[in-house]
C-alpha cells in the first residue's frame, strides 16, 4: 500500500475536474488573462509556466473561485464559479506560495486546527491528523513549534494540511521554491503517489525540473494566454529539437563570431550563453572537439523545458 492510498485520498474516475474557457481578466485597466482556455482531469498534473507578473497567481485566484473574471467560464468539479466556489472548495486543498502555518501552535495542532474548518472533529479529525502526520513523516515533531521547523518540513506540513479534506483537487503554487535538492524530492514524491490515487495537481513552478517531474501537461503563460500546452517530451521534440549546444565562458562571444564568420548559422543567446540547435549544433560540437583556441566552455546535451520557455517567450523561467 502506497502512503496515499494509505491516507484514504479519494479515487474519483477519469473525468475534469476543472475548466476554464475563454477567461479576461484585467486590473486597472490592464489585461492579465486575455481569453486563456484550459482543463484538468483527475489523476492528471498541469504545470503552469510563465514569466513573473504572467498571471499563474490570478489563475489559481480564478480556478479556486476566489476572485471573479471580467468574462468567460470557471468550472470546478462541475460547479460554476465564483457562485459556487465555497461549495466546490470543500473538496479541494491549496498549497500557498507562502506558508500561513500558526506560529502559535504545533505541528499536531496546525493539523488539528485547519481540519475544523472543513467540520472535521473529534476522533475522526484526530485519525486523520495522525494520518497526515505518518504522510508528511513529522511524527518526531508532533509537539513542536512550527517555528523549530526546517523550510522542507514547513512545506510538508503545509501539504499535509492541504490534505486534511482528502481532495479531489490540489492547487500548488511553487510548492518546493527555496528548498535544498533532497527536499525536493520528498516533495515531489509525495505528489506522485497522490496523482496516482486520482487526485488532480494544477502546479505553478519556476522549476523545469519540478515540471517535467511531475506534469502529464506544460502549459506556458505568456502576455496573457496559453502559448502552448502539451505533454514536456512533446514540447520539447516540437519546439527545440534532437540537441543543444550550450557554449560560455571568457572567449565565448569571440568564439561565436569566429563561427559566424566560417559558417553563418542561427544561435540564440541568453545572457552570457549561447545556444545552437540541432544540426547547428552537430558541426559546432564537431568543430570544438577538434579545436578550441578560445578555450570555451562547451556542453552538448538534450532539449529541455528551458529551452522551451526561452524559445516560446524569449524569456528565462526566472528573471528575477
Ligand atoms: N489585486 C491586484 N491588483 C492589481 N494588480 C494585480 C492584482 N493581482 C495581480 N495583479 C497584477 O497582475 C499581474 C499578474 O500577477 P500574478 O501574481 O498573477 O502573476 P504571476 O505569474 O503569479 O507572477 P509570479 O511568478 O511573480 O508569482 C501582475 O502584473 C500583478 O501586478
Amino acid at each position: 500500500m502506497d502512503i496515499a492510498t494509505s491516507v484514504g485520498i479519494n479515487v474519483v474516475s477519469d473525468s475534469t475536474v476543472l475548466e476554464l474557457v475563454d477567461v479576461r481578466k484585467s486590473f486597472l485597466g490592464r489585461a492579465v488573462l486575455e481569453g486563456l482556455s484550459l482543463s484538468l482531469a483527475s489523476g492528471e498534473c498541469i504545470a503552469l509556466l510563465g514569466p513573473n507578473g504572467a498571471g499563474k497567481s490570478t489563475t489559481i485566484s480564478l480556478a479556486l473561485g476566489l476572485s471573479e473574471t471580467d468574462s468567460g467560464r470557471v468550472e470546478l468539479l462541475g460547479l460554476s464559479l465564483p457562485g459556487s466556489g465555497h461549495m466546490a472548495r470543500q473538496e479541494v486543498g491549496v498549497v500557498p506560495q507562502y506558508d500561513a502555518l500558526d506560529p502559535d501552535f504545533t505541528v499536531f495542532e496546525n493539523l488539528l486546527v485547519f481540519g475544523r474548518y472543513f467540520g472535521l472533529h473529534g476522533a475522526k479529525l484526530r485519525a486523520r491528523a495522525e494520518e497526515l502526520l505518518n504522510f508528511a513523516q513529522l511524527q518526531s515533531r508532533r509537539t513542536d513549534s512550527v517555528a523549530t521547523l526546517s523550510g522542507g518540513m514547513r512545506r510538508r506540513l503545509m501539504l499535509a494540511r492541504a490534505l486534511i479534506n482528502k481532495p479531489k483537487v490540489l492547487f500548488l503554487d511553487e510548492p518546493t521554491t527555496g528548498l535544498d535538492p533532497q527536499a525536493k524530492h520528498v516533495i515531489w514524491d509525495r505528489l506522485v503517489d497522490l496523482k496516482k490515487q486520482g487526485v488532480a495537481l494544477f502546479l505553478t513552478t519556476h522549476y523545469m525540473d519540478e515540471a517535467q517531474r511531475l506534469a502529464d501537461r506544460v502549459a506556458i503563460l505568456d502576455h496573457g494566454n496559453i502559448v502552448v500546452c502539451d505533454k514536456p517530451s512533446a514540447l520539447i521534440k516540437d519546439v527545440v529539437g534532437y540537441a543543444v549546444l550550450e557554449l560560455w565562458g571568457a572567449g565565448a562571444d569571440a568564439c561565436v563570431a569566429s563561427i559566424q564568420q566560417a559558417n553563418p548559422m542561427p544561435v540564440e543567446q541568453r545572457g552570457a550563453n549561447y545556444y545552437f540547435k540541432n544540426h547547428c549544433a552537430d558541426i559546432v560540437f564537431t568543430g570544438l572537439k577538434e579545436s578550441n583556441p578560445m578555450g570555451v566552455d562547451f556542453i552538448y546535451r538534450p532539449g529541455n523545458l528551458e529551452d522551451v520557455f526561452f524559445s516560446l517567450t524569449g524569456r528565462a523561467l526566472r528573471d528575477d
